[in-house]
This record gives structure tokens, C-alpha cells and sequence, in this order.
């Protein structure tokens, strides 16, 4: 029996998946890592843990594995998207990365709009200008640290800086690229327009490729250090959206999915590049050559279910806080949560809003906070459906992974607010199944990666909406959504008094 293994680094863990022939996870291994947020807005981590975590990971993986390490055949990535890592001449990092979930850039948006144009700016990368993307943070970092920027020589996304220093290789691919708003999305070739227009020297672009791409192998250190063979081959993999994307089978028009990480994400299968959303989602290139895909996205989903038990149920696991969510009744009897702890982006692209407990009442106990939470993460992923609905697409089932997909209250959760069926996978590591499917296809296993996605790509349990509930929560979705407006004044007041 052959494998290959699927890295994906996301924002909490790097979790790492190797998968055998028929598509089976015969092992799994996450480490984590925290982030660093000195000030609201901000949000970094340093790229040297991600490495060590990776290789820690993998050293795991490897030593309980029972098999040949040879027949370990191929190592793909897929990785938390937008993040700035600067690198100096010696491809050593100049500073922490700033993540996507930072927002402390509100200011070089408007310089890029002012720079190019904001039309102009759809035309070439497809998005519009928003905080988490990584143009902006280049030129914050070159306006606010110059002694910094002067000593840049490119610069790469998370999950190329780890496989950068795992084969000793450059190269960003195309589904992350097109998330750094630098990235003429439909010619698939950086901008050297939005880059003059912005004095950015084109040349820190790293050379791009395919996701599937062949970028190299293990260096002989690396191969030591994680116990790995140094013929493992090494493919380029992509960004976690579209790795999850392609771990949960969205490779044709119809298709959609929903992921609760740290983040959460609405995505849509495109087949061209020339649908107009005028901004409204996330347009990107996918890990499958010549396809797109659109997505809205939620700042704070996994995030604000992980800050509710930091703050106030750190001793206890996600399973045991979420226990006894289900004898609460839909709508938290009355309380609703806003999930924008560190701003939003759809549909509300706003760095200063800020997250809400509406409704508290007496009788409240913690496990109404809970579901509280959980149902305003759901309804701001709604919102995201709502606009997918509105310009014409069907979505009556959605494939649902990520962190939150473990809890069968919260799918259920999902079916009744989305209004649509949901789908659980065997796994719900969408992107490192998306990650380990890309080194798969990249290896010759299968002819496409449809092909490998019907043999790898398989449904646990569905789950349907209920009439009752979901009138129920229809309503409430008209209250959650009144909540954006009537706080984001008051928002925009509290600023001076933040950290
Ligand atoms: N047992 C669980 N039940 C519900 N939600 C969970 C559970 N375990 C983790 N989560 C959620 O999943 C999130 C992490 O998901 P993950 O996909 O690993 O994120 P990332 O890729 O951003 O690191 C956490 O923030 C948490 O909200
Ligand atoms: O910024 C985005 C997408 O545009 C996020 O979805 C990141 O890609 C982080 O992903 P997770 O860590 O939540 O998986």
C-alpha cells in the first residue's frame, strides 16, 4: 500500500493527515500554536512555530507509523490564507507574520483604492481592497517599518514558508496567490500594474505554480529531522479554502461548502472567471487548474466559540462545553450573539465592529451563552448564503467541515438555519484531505482529481432541516441581522478606548 500525506496549517494547528490508496486516513496528528495580538486589530504568529510544529508533527506521524517510510510517496499543504511573510535575502523571516484575521490596515485599503482604482482593482484581481488580504499588509509593513521593507527579497503565504524550508524551495501557487490582491486572477500572473501603481518592486513575488505542481523534494536535514525518505515528493498544494474545497469534492458548478475553523467560509464552485459578485464575496482561483471559486467569509466562527471557553471555561474541552446545547431552545430563549470579535468581512467588510450579547435575561445560564454563540456564527455564515441566493444559485446541500463539523448539534444547527441539507464527511479535515488529494494526483494515482475525489470523498451522515425550526430561526435571522447597524456607530465611538 502506497500514501501521501496532507498538511494543513491553519490558524489554530497544523494538522496533519496520511492517507492511503483507497482514501482512507490511517493516521492523524495536530499540533498547535497560539497567536500573538498585541493590540486590537492586531493578529501574528511566528512562522519559525509553524516549522517546528510541522516537523514535530510529522516526526510523530512517522514513528507510529507501521508501514515502509519509502511507501510514503508524495506531501502536499494546504494553509491559512493572506499572511504576510517577509523574507531577506537569505529567505529568513523579517518579522512575524501578519495573519488574515488582521485589520489594522484600513488605511493602506483606501491608498490601493486611490492608487488604482476601484473598478480597476475587480478587473485585475477579482476582489475588492480589504484589511485581511496581503497587499495591504506589504505597505503597511513598508510605511510603518521601512528599516524592514528595505530588507526584503520576496515574500510568501504560510504554507509556502513550511514547505520552503522543507525543500528549500520558492514558489507560491495560484489558489493562494490569488488572495495576496497582487494576482491578475484570470491570467493568472502577478500584476505588474497594481504593483507600479503602488511602487511594490514586482520582483518579491515568488515564482508561481499549479497546486498539484512537483516543487521538489525533502532536504536530507528535513528527511532527519522528520524521519521522512529524502525522495519523498513534495507538490505545491493550496490555499485551505480550496484545499477544503477539494477535500470535500466541490469540483463541479452546484457545489458548496461551509467550514467552521477559526474562521468560517461560505464557497461556491465557478467554472469561469467572469460571473459578477461586484465584490460582494471572495473570488479566487481554485487548486483545480482553470476553476474558481467564490466565497464569503466570517472573521471570527471557531474563533469566537475558542474565545467564549478561554475566557470563561478554559479547564474544559470543546465537547464538554458544548454538552448541553441542545436543551436550549432554538433562538438561546431570546439571546443573540454577533460573532465580530475581531471586525468582519461579508457582509459587512468593517475593521471596527465589534461583537454583541444581545437579550440578556435572568434566567440565562452559561450553556444559553454557548448556543447563543453557536447561532450567531451560523447566522453570519447565512448571510453569506443569503447572498449566493439572492444572485441565483441553488444551495439546498451543503458539505459542512472544520472544526465545527464534530458536533452533530451544530450541524444540525447548520441544516435548520441554512435552510438546506448537510452533509458530514468521514473526515472532517476537508483541507488536509484536500492537501493529501493534490500529492495523490500529483504522483499519478488517479488521471484528475474528480477521479481521485470520487475514490477519496466520502459522506458519514446527513442531516435534514426541520419546517418548525427553520421558521422559527427565519425570523430570528431578521432580528440578528438588524444588529450590524444598530451597533456599528456605537462601535466606531469605543474605538479611542480600546487597546
Ligand atoms: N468538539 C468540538 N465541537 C465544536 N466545535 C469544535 C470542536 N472542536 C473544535 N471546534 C471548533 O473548531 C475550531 C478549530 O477548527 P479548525 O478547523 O481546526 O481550525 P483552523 O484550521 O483555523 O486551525 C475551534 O475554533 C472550535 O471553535
Ligand atoms: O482569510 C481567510 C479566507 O479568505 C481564512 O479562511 C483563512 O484562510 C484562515 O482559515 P482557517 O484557519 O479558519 O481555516
Amino acid at each position: 500500500m502506497k500514501y501521501v500525506i496532507g498538511v494543513d496549517l491553519g490558524t489554530s494547528a497544523v494538522k496533519i493527515l496520511l492517507v492511503d490508496q483507497l482514501g482512507s486516513v490511517v493516521q492523524e496528528v495536530s499540533k498547535s500554536y497560539s497567536l500573538i495580538q498585541e493590540k486590537t486589530g492586531y493578529s501574528e504568529q511566528a512562522p519559525q512555530d509553524w516549522v517546528d510544529q510541522t516537523v514535530a508533527g510529522l516526526s510523530d506521524l512517522v514513528q507510529s507509523f507501521n508501514g515502509n517510510v519509502v511507501d510514503i510517496e508524495g506531501i502536499s499543504f494546504s494553509g491559512q490564507m493572506h499572511g504576510l511573510v517577509l523574507l531577506d535575502e537569505h529567505q529568513e523571516p523579517l518579522r512575524h507574520a501578519i495573519l488574515w484575521n488582521d485589520t489594522r490596515t484600513t488605511e493602506q485599503c483606501k491608498q490601493i483604492y486611490e492608487a488604482v482604482g476601484e473598478e480597476r482593482l475587480l478587473d485585475i484581481t477579482k476582489n475588492p481592497a480589504l484589511e485581511g488580504f496581503t497587499l495591504p499588509k506589504i505597505l503597511w509593513v513598508k510605511q510603518n517599518e521601512p528599516h524592514i521593507y528595505e530588507k526584503a527579497a520576496s515574500f510568501v503565504l504560510p504554507k509556502d514558508y513550511v514547505r520552503l524550508k522543507l525543500t528549500g524551495a520558492l514558489h507560491m501557487e495560484y489558489s493562494d496567490a490569488a488572495g495576496t490582491l497582487m494576482l491578475d486572477v484570470a491570467n493568472k500572473a502577478w500584476s505588474s500594474e497594481v504593483c507600479e501603481q503602488l511602487d511594490i518592486d514586482v520582483d518579491l513575488c515568488p515564482p508561481l505554480v499549479a497546486s498539484h505542481a512537483e516543487v521538489g523534494t525533502l532536504t536530507p536535514e528535513m528527511a532527519k529531522a522528520t524521519g521522512l525518505s529524502v525522495d519523498t515528493k513534495v507538490f505545491a498544494g493550496g490555499a485551505d479554502n480550496a484545499c477544503g474545497a477539494i477535500g470535500s469534492g466541490i469540483l463541479e458548478e452546484g457545489k458548496s461548502l461551509c467550514s467552521i475553523g477559526t474562521s468560517g467560509v461560505v464557497l461556491s464552485y465557478e467554472e469561469n472567471n467572469d460571473k459578477d459578485f461586484g465584490g460582494k464575496v471572495h473570488y479566487f482561483n481554485h487548486g483545480e487548474e482553470s476553476a474558481y471559486y467564490t466565497m464569503g467569509v466570517t472573521l471570527s466562527a471557531g474563533y469566537s466559540l475558542t474565545w467564549f471557553k478561554e475566557v470563561f471555561a478554559k479547564e474544559e474541552s470543546f465537547d464538554e462545553l458544548v454538552a448541553d446545547v441542545h436543551t436550549v431552545s432554538p433562538g438561546s430563549d431570546g439571546l443573540l450573539f454577533t460573532p465580530y470579535l475581531v471586525g468582519e468581512r461579508t457582509p459587512h467588510a468593517d475593521a471596527n465592529i465589534r461583537a454583541s450579547f444581545i437579550g440578556m435575561d435572568s434566567s440565562h445560564e452559561r450553556k444559553h451563552f454557548v448556543r447563543a454563540v453557536l447561532e450567531g456564527i451560523t447566522f453570519s455564515l447565512h448571510e453569506s448564503i443569503e447572498i449566493f441566493r439572492e444572485s441565483g444559485k441553488t444551495i439546498d446541500s451543503i458539505i459542512s467541515i472544520g472544526g465545527g463539523a464534530k458536533n452533530e448539534d451544530w450541524l444540525q444547527m447548520q441544516a435548520d438555519i441554512f435552510n438546506a441539507e448537510v452533509v458530514k464527511l468521514t473526515s472532517e479535515q476537508g483541507p488536509g484531505m484536500g492537501a493529501a488529494m493534490l500529492a495523490a494526483y500529483g504522483c499519478g494515482w488517479f488521471e484528475s482529481l474528480q477521479d481521485c475525489s470520487k475514490a477519496f470523498v466520502k459522506q458519514a451522515k446527513t442531516y435534514q432541516p426541520n419546517p418548525d425550526r427553520v421558521e422559527r430561526y427565519q425570523a430570528l435571522f431578521d432580528v440578528y441581522k438588524q444588529v450590524y447597524a444598530q451597533t456599528q456607530a456605537m462601535n466606531e465611538q469605543l474605538v479611542p478606548f480600546r487597546k
